[in-house]
């Protein structure tokens, strides 16, 4: 067993002159969630087709459990398990008839195919829903049917593509735990545009721009990373908006509608112990100060620009 389930090497792609990726790697143990963020065109679907064999890359390599997965596909392809963009589902089929073509897909034995079928429904809780055709489903359920045919075969590294995708509140909620859950014993990797949804769900996290990675590390480290950039004051008696403009490390202020108002500031933490003295020291009666996160958009573009890898 390698120390790694996948490892890419200077992946590469283009589908025609453009490059849509460029020097991808990533690594990632066997267990815990990978969280690959980034936006509409960034380069999730075709970093993960290619991490599943989906699509042969541009220059570059990737090795699942070691396995040269262009070498040796039907090997490397055996550890993995896949839930595309658009799930592979057949609609005319009940989820019993969908799982057990599944199993068969992926060459279970015949005679261990129902307990395979019946395991990995209650895992992903569509038990009662056997007979039901797929066209019968809810976004929700179906998306957890996608998520079964991932797991059916107990690959070691499962990838999911943007799995909440049109799902409502509750049942984002639901995959999230059930993602949780199939990580305890493999690996997952899961993309998103949405950086809440990363944030709640993994343990790493990979951050993917113009189809380049910007950031590389755990989700604690990228938490201690989008540190605030402004915060929101509000006082009973404040002063002249030039009076806070004017403090070392303030950008900009705004003044909002309900009076309250927005310091943008930058490079120090200590802009709000500042403005609390000032207060103190001027009498502004300050009664609330709300540190405000960076917009996902905002912290692709730092990140960009930074470069930081
Ligand atoms: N089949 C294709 N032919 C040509 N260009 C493509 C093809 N598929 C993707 N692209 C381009 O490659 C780039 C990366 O696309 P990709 O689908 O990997 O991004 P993504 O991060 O998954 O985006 P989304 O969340 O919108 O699916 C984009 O500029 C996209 O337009």
């Amino acid at each position: 067993m390698g120390q790694y389930i996948v490892r890419t090497a200077h992946l590469y792609h283009r589908y025609n002159r453009q490059w849509a990726i460029q020097d991808i790697n990533i690594s990632i143990g066997h267990t815990g969630v990978l969280g690959l963020l980034g936006s509409n065109g960034a380069g999730k679907s075709t970093t993960m087709n290619i991490l599943c064999g989906v699509l042969n890359q541009t220059t570059g390599k990737v090795y699942i459990d070691d396995t040269d997965l262009q070498e040796y596909p039907e090997k490397a392809k055996r550890l993995l398990g896949f839930l595309p963009q658009h799930a592979p589902l057949h609609l005319d089929l009940t989820v019993d008839e969908y799982l057990t073509y599944c199993a068969h897909i992926r060459d279970i034995p015949a005679k261990a195919v129902k307990s395979a079928v019946a395991a990995v429904k209650d895992k992903c809780g569509v038990t009662a829903f056997g007979k039901r055709l797929l066209s019968n489903l809810s976004g929700g359920y179906r998306q957890r049917v996608g998520i079964a045919q991932a797991i059916i075969h107990k690959p070691k590294l499962v990838v999911l593509d943007e799995p909440t995708n049109g799902l409502d509140p509750i049942q984002i909620k639901e995959v999230r735990h059930l993602i949780r859950e199939i990580a305890e014993e493999r690996a997952v990797i899961f993309s998103s545009h949405i950086l809440s949804e990363v944030q709640a769900t993994c343990n790493e996290i990979r951050m993917i721009e113009g189809g380049q990675i910007v950031f590389s590390d755990t989700m604690e480290a990228f938490n201690n990373y989008i540190l605030p950039n402004s915060m929101i004051v509000a006082m009973d008696n404040p002063p002249a908006m030039e009076e806070l403009a004017i403090i070392p490390g303030v950008n900009k202020v705004e003044l909002l509608h309900d009076q309250r108002i927005r310091i943008h500031f930058s490079g120090s933490s200590t802009i709000s112990q500042q403005i609390v003295h000032m207060s103190v020291a001027h009498d502004w009666q300050l009664n609330e100060v709300t540190p405000e996160k960076s917009s996902l958009d905002e912290i692709f573009a730092q990140l960009s620009n930074r470069n930081f890898k």
